[in-house]
This record gives structure tokens, C-alpha cells and sequence, in this order.
């Protein structure tokens, strides 16, 4: 996918150690004094990372918690070094790290925008010349002379953001802050972004946003305990991402059942089965066209006779955007007791989408939502529409363009 030449970021075998302090007691402290060195543990938070970024490319480190996302961005901005291998990079770099990381809590909010972008490399005049517009951007212009220390995260952030976007950076590695901001400055940050996009920058973020990564990069880097796990097209990362989730949470809420002996378990053979597509003659499609009918099939399985449960199903686009989901609880559906088979059958008298494919999850559920069984993308669908446009649901509006009339001027 990248060529060594044009790349503006290059990590070759790069691994992060840490060391984990673990003495805690005051017991361990007074013995850790004669036993200095058996008072921490290595741990290594990435392995083995090769990564070549392109110019102009935005790319999201995305993963679970703890899986290396934070530490890698930080490798790549210098602001920590790997223990072994080599990360380079060409070009001025901004970085909007996690909070608290760039700024000094005692210096007002001006002096941190001189003293940050002396660090990026810009002179004082140069820094008087964007003054005006980082402050205009923060939208804190009220605060820009109190002590940082006193700002909301929020704040800060705005701040933070606005400097990193006005030193003129060729690459900007931005961590989850943007969260931070209200909804209004995330839009305006988005736009920055957009517009840096546009502009060839190269972008490197870390998000736990599917939609966020769906909507800005070009590529996903998936991490997952400190190991690259997939390196490809923002979508399927997201897929892969989703996937991984979701088994965690099936292990998670397996592993929370086994650890309560009082749950009864009268579901353990139940399944969801298959999933089907059929238009609107009953017969199993892969492609509609927008606005004809669709009707999904969901076949449940259960060894055992199981009377309380719940079928839950959902459409999803590429990007994990749901375009519809329901269960049976909340379509007040009764089921009847899942003895053998059971089908679900899901009439769509007009699936007006966009041209795009389409998934089905299914899921078994208990009453309470816990997950008996889940079936992530078990069957997929196309949607082919007549409409030029963006988005999710065919609209089609009629429009026209018509000289306005001096009553609306
Ligand atoms: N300075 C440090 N000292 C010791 N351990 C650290 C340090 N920084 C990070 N770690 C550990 O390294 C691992 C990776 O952390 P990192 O912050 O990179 O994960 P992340 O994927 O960004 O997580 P999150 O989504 O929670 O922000 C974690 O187990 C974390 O506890």
C-alpha cells in the first residue's frame, strides 16, 4: 500500500517497554529499600511495529483500551522514545496529546501559546501573527489570561487545538481530546481537519469513534495488545474492530455467568441459526433496488425448550452506522417458546436507501438484553439507487432551481 519513498512516517520494528512500579505497601517500601531491583515489572506496551504513513493520508491507530494506540502516536511525535527499533519522521509535527500533556498548569493561557509554539519551532513574530486567530478559534478569548490550571478540560482543549492547527503543521497527530470539546467545537475541529485534508497534510489519529474514523480516514491501523493486528481500508478496520469487541463481550458476560453458580443456563444450546435475504417474492436476493420491498429471515435454534428470549436484529452500514434496529420487546412481538426452530420474519415494504451494501446482525437474546447468541453481518445485502447524492436513506426530493420572487426577498 506504502512506498518507503514517499512516506512522511516510517516505524521500522519499533517495541515500547515499560516498567511497572509494584511496590505499594509500606511493608514492600521498607523492604524494597535493601531490594531495589525486585520492585518493578517489565511490560512491554507495543511489539514489533512497522508502519509507513503516507503524505497527505489520514490514518486512525484504533484498538481496545490498553492495546498501544496512545503510545504509538506518542512514539511517532517524539514525545517518548522506543526501546528498540526506529520511528522517523519528515516535517513539523503538532500534537494534541491527552490532557494536561504540552501545557504548563501555572502559565496563563497566552503565555502557553507562545511557549508551545516556540516548541513547534515558530519565532515570537510569527507567533504574533497567528495570536489573533488561535484566540478567535479557542473561542476562550475571556480566559486567555488566567492560569491554565484553572481552564475547564474543555478549555483546554480548544486551546490546545487551536495552537496545533496554526503553526503550520505538515503533520498533526491528534489523540481522543477532541471528545473533549462540545458538539459545536468538535464540528469546527472536524472542519479544521477537513480542511488540513484538503490542504495534503498528513493526520494521525487515535479514536474509539467508528464513525469518526468511517467519516475522516483514508486507512485503520488496528492495535491490539500492543501488536499490529490489521492494516488496511478504514471500513474493514472497523469491521475488524466491531468483531473483536463484540467477542469480548460475549467472553465477558460467559465469563461473569460461569462466576454466578445461581444463573440458571437453560439457554446454553440456543443459537441464532441463519439469516436470510428475500425480496419481495420470497426468493433469497444479494441486490435490491431502492424503494422495493425486502424481507430479513432469522432462524433461532434451541435443543432445550426456552421460554424466555428475545430476537434483536439490526442493518448496519460498512461504517458500523445502524440504519435500523429493532427487537421483538420493542415491536411488541410475542414469541412463541424457542423449541427447535423458530423464524423471525422482518417485512421491509420499502427499502429506501442509497446504493451501498448493507448488513444484518442477529442476536438471541435473554429478557434482561444479555446476549445468548449474536450473529455479527450473517448476511449482507446491496442496495442500488437511480439518486446522486450522499448519505444513508433515499430521500428523493424533487428540486428545482427557480429565480426567487420579491415576496421572499
Ligand atoms: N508511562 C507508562 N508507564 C507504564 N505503563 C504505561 C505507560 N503508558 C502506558 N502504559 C501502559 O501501556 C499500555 C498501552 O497504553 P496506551 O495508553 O498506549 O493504550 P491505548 O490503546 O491508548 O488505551 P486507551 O484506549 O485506554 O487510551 C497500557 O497497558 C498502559 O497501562
Amino acid at each position: 500500500m506504502t512506498t518507503p519513498d514517499v512516506s512522511v512516517i516510517r516505524v521500522r520494528g519499533a517495541s515500547k517497554q515499560f516498567r511497572i512500579r509494584k511496590d505499594k505497601s509500606l511493608k514492600d517500601r521498607v523492604v524494597g529499600i535493601m531490594r531495589e531491583k525486585r520492585t518493578s515489572e517489565e511490560f512491554w506496551a507495543l511489539r514489533d511495529i512497522d508502519l509507513d504513513i503516507e503524505a497527505g493520508t489520514t490514518v486512525g491507530l484504533v484498538g481496545h483500551n490498553g492495546s498501544g494506540k496512545s503510545t504509538l502516536l506518542k512514539l511517532i511525535g517524539g514525545i517518548l522514545q522506543p526501546t528498540t527499533g526506529i520511528v522517523q519522521h519528515r516535517g513539523r509535527i503538532a500534537a494534541l496529546l491527552e490532557l494536561g500533556a504540552g501545557f504548563h498548569p501555572d502559565l496563563t493561557g497566552r503565555e502557553n501559546v507562545y511557549l508551545n509554539a516556540s516548541i513547534l519551532g515558530l519565532s515570537k513574530q510569527q507567533t504574533d501573527s497567528y495570536f489573533d486567530a488561535i484566540v478567535d478559534f479557542s473561542g476562550i478569548e475571556r480566559f486567555i489570561d488566567a492560569q491554565v490550571k484553572f481552564y475547564s478540560s474543555g478549555m483546554y482543549v480548544r486551546l490546545a487545538f487551536a495552537v496545533a492547527v496554526h503553526v503550520d503543521p505538515e503533520i498533526l497527530l491528534v489523540d481522543e481530546v477532541l471528545a473533549v470539546g462540545d458538539e459545536p467545537f468538535q464540528r469546527k475541529c472536524m472542519d479544521r481537519i477537513h480542511q488540513f485534508q484538503a490542504e495534503g497534510r498528513t493526520i494521525v489519529l487515535v479514536s474509539h469513534s467508528a464513525e469518526q474514523v468511517g467519516e475522516l480516514c483514508h486507512r485503520a491501523v488496528v492495535l491490539d495488545g500492543g501488536r499490529i493486528v490489521f492494516d488496511g481500508a478504514a471500513e474493514r478496520g472497523i469491521q475488524v474492530l466491531r468483531e473483536g469487541y463484540e467477542t469480548a463481550r460475549v467472553l465477558a458476560e460467559a465469563a461473569a455467568a460461569n462466576a454466578s453458580a445461581a444463573i440458571a443456563r437453560p439457554a446454553d444450546h440456543a443459537t441464532v441459526d441463519r439469516v436470510e435475504v428475500l425480496d419481495g417474492a420470497g426468493a433469497p436476493v444479494d441486490s435490491v433496488a431502492s424503494g422495493d420491498p425486502l424481507e430479513v429471515v432469522i432462524t433461532y435454534r434451541s435443543s432445550a425448550p426456552l421460554t424466555a428470549w428475545r430476537g434483536a436484529m439490526t442493518i448496519d452500514t460498512p461504517l458500523a452506522q445502524v440504519v435500523y434496529g429493532t427487537n421483538t420487546e420493542l415491536s411488541g412481538v410475542e414469541v412463541p417458546t424457542l423449541h427447535g426452530e423458530c423464524q423471525l420474519r422482518l417485512r421491509f415494504p420499502r427499502v429506501d436507501l442509497m446504493s451501498g451494501t448493507y448488513h444484518v446482525t442477529a442476536a438471541l437474546q435473554a429478557l434482561d438484553g444479555t446476549s445468548i447468541d449474536w450473529k455479527g453481518q450473517a448476511a449482507s445485502f446491496t442496495v442500488t439507487s437511480p439518486t446522486t447524492g450522499v448519505g444513508i436513506a433515499d430521500l428523493r426530493p424533487s428540486i428545482e432551481a427557480v429565480p426567487a420572487t420579491s415576496s421572499h426577498l
